[in-house]
């Protein structure tokens, strides 16, 4: 028995095989343009900056430009799906949906070149969500210069969620992120002669256990704040003292306010470990980004939209301490980002991360209808 696929599920199966890192995605960008440039061209303007894409699709009576973004960057996660369509990039994954929201964004422009609507729409396909950050440094771009959207929306994969219903509120959705990486340098040497180095696996291990007392004891319990260290590496072999070791990791708040405290509290912290531990530490805080911060009358335009024309089941949800650099184009432009239900039985940057396919399809539907809508209003 042969089944069936629809063209967009056959894409998302095929970016799913060539994940890439951020600003590394030269395959997804050719796969991309191979795809655009195969459509109609008489209303589309292409353009590239760096490893990601903009898309015009030039309107009948254009008053404004609406804007849709997907990202397009792998994580370096093997993947332990059993898929036939596994990533052939042995370490990298798309364990964040990026596959999914490639394949939708496609979806919506090929949707838009053959039904043209009055105002103008651009599509981005930006590089490095997952870092370093593609968003900030595009914004500035020569391109975006030109083409800067007047309202913005984006979704985001939900596993928790069913398919069929979305997840959105006005205001705060997504927390302010920043990255962690902690060197630490003190004096390796023989198992047996502990008295004779600063050994930085002990040295490491004190700090992960204190910084988490920056959560319990520095931030305001009725604000929220996450630190998670997700690496550690340090030392050579079992029966030396390891002179280096280094942490990474992610800081998460929802205020600014709690985000500049967090990061002076590690800084103590880590002037702490140098002295206790007789060591050097150099600290690196990488990228940041800056909160998700939906426009309440988008929003709730939106949210109104589908229940009135749609059968999308809306669900209001709380914000979360998942970081998203599309927060740096919120910040710019009025717009919002929503969840969109998959339904994976496991979780974002999962290695079994497998969201049900037929999400991708009913996307594609229901955002044509409310960009349709919105750009003849
Ligand atoms: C939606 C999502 O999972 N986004 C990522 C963004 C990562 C930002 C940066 N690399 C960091 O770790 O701070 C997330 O981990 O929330």
């Amino acid at each position: 028995m042969s089944t069936t696929i629809s063209p967009f599920v056959k894409i998302r199966r095929e970016l799913h095989q060539i994940p890439e890192l951020g600003f590394q995605e030269f395959k997804t960008q050719k796969y991309l343009l191979d795809y655009l440039q195969s459509l109609p061209q008489e209303r589309l303007e292409i353009k590239t900056w760096k490893t990601g894409i903009l898309v015009k699709i030039n309107g009948l009576k254009p008053s404004k430009m609406i804007g849709y973004r997907a990202d397009i960057d792998g994580l370096p996660i093997v993947e332990e799906t059993e898929l036939p369509f596994l990533s052939e990039h042995l370490d990298q994954m798309h364990a964040c949906g990026h596959d999914f929201h490639m394949s939708i964004a496609l979806g919506l422009v090929t949707y838009f070149t053959n039904n043209a609507v009055n105002d103008d729409l651009l599509f981005i396909f930006q590089p490095a969500e997952e870092g370093p950050g593609g968003a900030e440094p595009m914004l500035q771009s020569d391109i975006m210069k030109e083409w800067m959207p007047d309202q913005i929306l984006a979704l985001h994969i939900a596993p928790e969620y069913p398919v069929g219903s979305i997840a959105v509120k006005e205001g705060l959705l997504f927390a302010n992120t920043s990255e962690l990486f902690i060197d630490l340098k003190g004096k390796g040497g023989h198992a047996a002669y502990p008295h004779k180095t600063n050994d930085m696996v002990v040295a490491a291990c004190s700090l992960v256990t204190q910084l988490q007392s920056i959560v319990s004891r520095n931030v305001d319990p009725l604000d929220s704040a996450v630190i998670t260290i997700g690496k550690i590496t340090g030392g050579t072999v079992q029966n030396i003292i390891a002179e280096r070791a280094r942490l990474e990791g992610t800081i998460r708040t929802l205020s600014v306010e709690s985000m500049a405290k967090v990061k002076k509290r590690v800084e103590a912290l880590i002037k702490g470990i140098e002295v206790g531990y007789e060591c050097e530490a150099q600290i690196d805080f990488g990228c940041m980004y800056h909160q998700v911060y939906n426009h309440e009358e988008l929003t709730r335009e939106f949210i109104g939209y589908l229940n009135e024309n749609t059968d999308v089941n809306v669900i209001e949800c709380k914000e979360a301490m998942t970081g998203e650099d599309f927060g740096y184009l919120l910040e710019r432009i009025p717009g919002f980002m929503f969840w969109l239900g998959v339904d994976s039985e496991y979780g974002l940057h999962h290695a079994k991360l497998n969201p049900k396919e037929d999400a991708i399809d009913y996307a594609i539907s229901f955002i044509s209808k409310y960009i349709q809508y919105k750009g003849n209003e």
